[in-house]
């Protein structure tokens, strides 16, 4: 009997971006996983470097000189030498979903020792209703074996949209550069089986590293910002985006989640060089935080285009005194926006091309 392996989810209306400065070996590693999808390469840094991908895989490769050369002035607002330039990605992609993955990635196993499909796990987190406005305390009630527990509302059992899905990484965390010195041995060992939507009114430290959303809900929101090359900060990108996104999908109702899937991180970047990138962001963060906790948008802010230019309006006009960087971010944005606008026309559906069918 001839046993049919069921549609991956989503095949055809996810794209997967990986920013690189490296050969994708880690590819082969996923490819179980990854292969029936497409891929966006973003090539950082020399571009006259050759990228190698194993065979098999469908992709479209971006180099700087695509970014110009598709962008043209606007290129300003990606980065250079900074893993922010994956959000390129995001904006060229036609996709509905997207899922992002650095290449120090690789599958984890769980518990019982059994390969984790990061994607399948983020697809079924996006796919599901997400609760922003009452605390369920058994965590996510969608999953099997879950519900929402007694006294909670059920005129809020529904839920809403999810537009994020967070995931965490065994081995190397996610900290910063001083906390990686203090504790350069530390690695993440535990396995929480649990997916949380975070509530609506608080923010969190959205990290690229293994990262799924929604892009027709929130794709514009996911600007990574102004790093690496040329400017006074670096390794804020995934944060950036994190909190503008956040403040918008409050504002129109969506869900974020995080907690599953994991995915095993192997490389631990210089923590003198994470330093360096950082140290601004470490301080310049007080005065982030209290400012994304106040943005108001306002009512006839209805998509996230019109959010996210106010947002970028309240930057320069609020944090354009804390540095000039500031002024240079919030013009970014406008520009990310225009971009992003320039490329998806409004009101262009998606196309559903399917992979590896001629654009
Ligand atoms: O100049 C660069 C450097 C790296 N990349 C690609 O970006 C990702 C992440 O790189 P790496 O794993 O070396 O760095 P981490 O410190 O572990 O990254 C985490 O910190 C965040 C800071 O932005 C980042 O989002 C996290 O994932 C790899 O795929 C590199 O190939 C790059 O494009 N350009
Ligand atoms: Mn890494």
């Amino acid at each position: 009997m001839v046993t049919v392996s069921p549609t991956p989810l989503l095949k055809d209306e996810l794209d997967i971006v990986i920013p690189t400065i490296r050969n994708l070996d880690f590819l082969e590693m996923w490819r179980p996983f990854f292969q029936p999808y497409h891929l966006i390469i973003v090539q950082d840094g020399d571009p006259t470097k050759t990228i190698k991908v194993p065979e098999g895989f469908d992709y479209e490769l971006y180099n700087r000189n695509d970014i110009n050369r598709i962008l043209g002035p606007k290129a300003s607002c990606i980065s250079f030498k900074d893993s922010a330039c994956r959000c390129f990605g995001y904006m060229v992609s036609k996709k509905k979903y997207i899922y992002t993955i650095d290449d120090d990635c690789f599958v984890a196993k769980d518990p019982s020792g059994k390969d984790i499909n990061a994607l399948e796990q983020h697809i079924q987190n996006l796919l599901s209703p997400s609760t922003p406005f009452f605390f369920n305390t058994l965590y996510d009630p969608y999953r099997s074996g879950a519900d929402f527990v007694r006294g909670y509302p059920f005129s809020l059992r529904e839920g809403v949209p999810t537009a994020v899905s967070h995931g965490l990484w065994l081995n190397i965390p996610d900290y910063d550069a001083p906390t990686q010195l203090v504790k350069p041995l530390e690695r993440n060992t535990r396995y929480v089986d649990a997916i949380m939507t975070i509530p609506k009114g608080t923010l969190f430290p959205m990290c690229g590293m293994n990262l799924a959303f929604n892009r027709e809900l929130i794709g514009p929101a996911m600007y990574f910002g102004l790093m690496g090359d040329g400017q006074p900060i670096g390794r804020y990108d995934d944060m950036w985006a994190g909190w503008c996104t956040k403040v918008i999908c409050d504002h129109l109702g969506w869900g974020v989640k995080t907690g599953l899937p994991y995915i095993w991180h192997s490389k631990a970047s210089n923590p003198f060089v994470n330093l360096k990138k950082e140290y601004k962001g470490i301080y310049w963060q007080e005065e982030l935080i209290p400012f994304f906790q106040s943005v108001a948008l306002p009512k006839d802010c209805t998509t996230v285009q019109k959010c996210y230019i106010e947002i970028s309006k309240q930057v320069k006009a609020k944090l354009g005194k804390v540095d000039d960087y500031f002024n240079k971010l919030a013009d970014a944005m406008v520009t990310w926006i225009e971009a992003w606008d320039e490329l998806n026309p409004s009101g262009d559906i998606s196309a559903k091309i399917p992979n590896g069918a001629s654009k």
